[in-house]
């Protein structure tokens, strides 16, 4: 699949955020002025652009490896489905997951590459995938992984820095030696061009640590604090889109800001086509506590102490709040619009 340029434009005269733009060479470079834009990204909105990445080829190969797994008729994807437990790993069928209070089933099919599993392949960590994964581990899936994973522990390196808390500290909670949640993830959805068509992905806050995620089709849309309307997040050709997701929000002491996001039909002419979208979520191991770093950063320690008490110490790990949220809007375990609520919540701070 070629880049955004091959896609239509992006329409004019829809409502979009323009997000910091930050430049991963100038980062790599130890730039101070970008490492502050960086931090004013991270802190202010959650959200930002990352260009000079380096990792275009591989971001490339991994949508077109996606589209063809995607691509395969059913009865080859089934037997990879996500399981009921709260994992997230596998297929992901169609209309298998709610998108609002009311119980509205999906329209987006997608597929998790669990992180561990790339790793370890050929062995089975969490979870076996369509055959077409096995065939590019090597020449596609591995490498696109391990850079998305470079990009992400150099950012927790600086996000250590500014938080005043010991070198590696971030990076160390994520690690690649335990299991975890971080994982790979590609988005389909079919053309939405009915006026009835319905929102893809509902609003939410990302359940992990740090998102990277590349978008050829507008869709992406943020609620600024502040603002009543969501806007679209437009994609640019060769800069991702980064988001702070509940993880650093609550290791932070609410520091980092992790935003309300959704995805709906892309907007105009763009709505004719199917649109797709790549993901990589890197996530705390599974036993790693959902509490904010304050005995190790005295900044954590002071953003805490203005805090409500509790509000920062959730008393479970990442992995049980991961699995909560995951099988809360899981259409087979849908009551009503409260016991949603409370099991998809997150780090928002406004009602969703
Ligand atoms: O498809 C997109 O643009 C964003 C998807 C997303 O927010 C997610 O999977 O958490
Ligand atoms: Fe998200």
């Amino acid at each position: 699949m070629p880049g955004i340029l091959h896609f239509p434009a992006f329409p004019e005269g829809v409502p979009t955020h323009p997000l910091i733009i930050i430049d991963y060479a100038l980062l790599k470079a130890g730039d101070e002025r970008e490492i502050d834009r960086l931090w004013q990204g991270a802190t202010e909105l959650g959200f930002w652009y990352l260009k000079n990445h380096g990792i275009d080829d591989e971001i490339d190969a991994m949508f077109d490896l996606g589209a063809q797994t995607l691509a395969l008729p059913l009865d080859k994807k089934m037997p990879y489905h996500y399981q009921e437990d709260g994992s997230s790993f596998g297929y992901k069928s169609i209309g298998s997951c709610v998108i609002d209070e009311k119980g509205t089933r999906d329209t987006t099919e997608s597929i998790d590459v669990s992180q561990d599993d790339v790793l370890a392949y050929p062995i089975k960590v969490h979870q076996a995938y369509p055959a077409t994964i096995g065939a590019g581990i090597e020449s596609i899936v591995r490498p696109f992984v391990a850079k998305s994973m470079d990009i992400n522990f150099h950012l927790l390196g600086i996000m250590d820095g500014k938080l005043g808390l010991p070198k590696g500290t971030l990076a160390s909670l994520c690690t690649p030696e335990e299991h975890s949640g971080s994982t790979l993830r590609l988005i389909r959805n079919p053309p939405a061009t009915t006026p009835s068509a319905q929102t893809f992905v509902g609003a939410h806050t990302d359940f992990g640590a740090l998102t990277i995620l590349h978008n050829r089709l507008g869709g992406l849309q943020v609620l600024v604090p502040g603002q009543e309307d969501w806007q679209y997040v437009k994609p640019l050709e060769g800069h991702a889109i980064c988001n702070i997701g509940d993880a650093l929000n609550i290791f932070s002491g609410g520091i980092m800001r992790s935003n309300i996001h959704r995805v709906v039909p892309s907007p105009k002419e763009q709505a004719k086509l199917e649109r797709l979208s790549l993901v990589f979520f890197t996530r705390p191991s599974f036993t790693v506590p959902m509490r904010a770093l304050t005995e190790h950063s005295t900044t954590v320690a002071e953003a805490v102490a203005k805090a409500p008490a509790e509000k920062f110490d959730t008393g479970v790990t990442a992995g049980e709040w991961l699995a909560r949220r995951m099988r809360s809007i899981r259409a087979t375990q849908f009551k009503d619009s409260e016991t949603l609520k409370a099991g998809f919540k997150g780090t928002e701070d406004i009602a969703l």
